[in-house]
């Protein structure tokens, strides 16, 4: 889905000081691309993507996801978007520790409407062999695939990844970023992914700056380069 925001703010509001973290935000990611964002702690990046998932509301501007705008929508209605349309990763998978990786990922499976088979999205991520496994039995990145099948289950629309690699070495790191980018083929599935690792850049469609708020810069690539190629840092 292509997603649109325009001149999105966003202030919060912690005790006496008011924190600008989305100003005048604008940008345009069309349907099926990778986009990677990035900006320094701080910058609004999370911000960013909590307003396009449906986590957060903003206070002025305008965001369309496909054919939804978000501005009125009822809470109950925003809900119904983020399930239908909405999958997130996180750089603390946040899995259950008490469910197995089948039972975490049907976490994600009866939230959604239209859900993927288990079998074959456990098989996409490589964990269809230990779907028995307890998260404290499996690796980071073990875990992170895990979670990107408890997203990907859904079937959503949009896959929305803040700093899906940052607790991984650059060896795991770069694998997760060949699953998200295998996602992006095999489904459509829009992704965007907020990094403090520049080279991810390198492998996306797209990338986006933010500073203090603001869009700064966005540019196209012309020629992304495959996962397994980003220079790590
Ligand atoms: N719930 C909140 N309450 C108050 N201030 C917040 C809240 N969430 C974010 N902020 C502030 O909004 C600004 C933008 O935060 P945001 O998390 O979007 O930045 P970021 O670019 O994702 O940073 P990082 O890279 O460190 O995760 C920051 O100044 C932050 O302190």
């Amino acid at each position: 889905m292509a997603i649109f925001a325009n001149q999105v703010n966003k202030a919060y509001q912690s005790g006496e000081v008011t924190v600008q973290a989305l100003r005048q935000a604008s940008l345009e990611v069309p349907d099926k691309k990778i986009v990677t964002i990035l900006g320094p702690s701080g910058s609004g990046k999370s911000t960013l993507l909590n307003v396009i998932g449906g986590i957060d509301r903003y206070d002025s501007g305008s965001i369309k996801v496909g054919d939804t705008v978000l501005d009125q929508l009822k809470d109950r209605q925003l809900t119904d978007y983020r399930r239908n349309f909405v999958g997130f990763i996180f750089q603390q998978y946040n899995l259950i520790p008490t469910l197995t990786v089948e039972e975490n990922v049907e976490v994600g499976r009866e939230l959604s409407q239209q859900p993927l088979d288990m079998k074959d999205t456990l098989e996409k991520v490589g964990m269809w062999d230990k779907k028995n496994k307890f998260p404290s039995q499996l690796s980071g990145g073990e875990q992170q695939r895990v979670a990107i099948a408890r997203a990907l289950i859904k079937n959503p629309q949009i896959l929305l990844c803040d700093e899906p690699t940052g607790a991984l070495d650059e060896e795991t790191g770069k694998n997760i970023l060949k699953l998200l980018k295998f996602v992006n083929e095999q489904y459509g599935t829009t992704v965007l992914i907020i990094t403090h690792n520049q080279g991810i850049g390198e492998m996306a469609h797209s990338v986006i700056r933010m500073k203090s708020g603001e869009i700064v810069d966005s540019y196209e690539n012309e020629n992304p380069v495959q996962p397994e190629k980003v220079t790590w840092s």
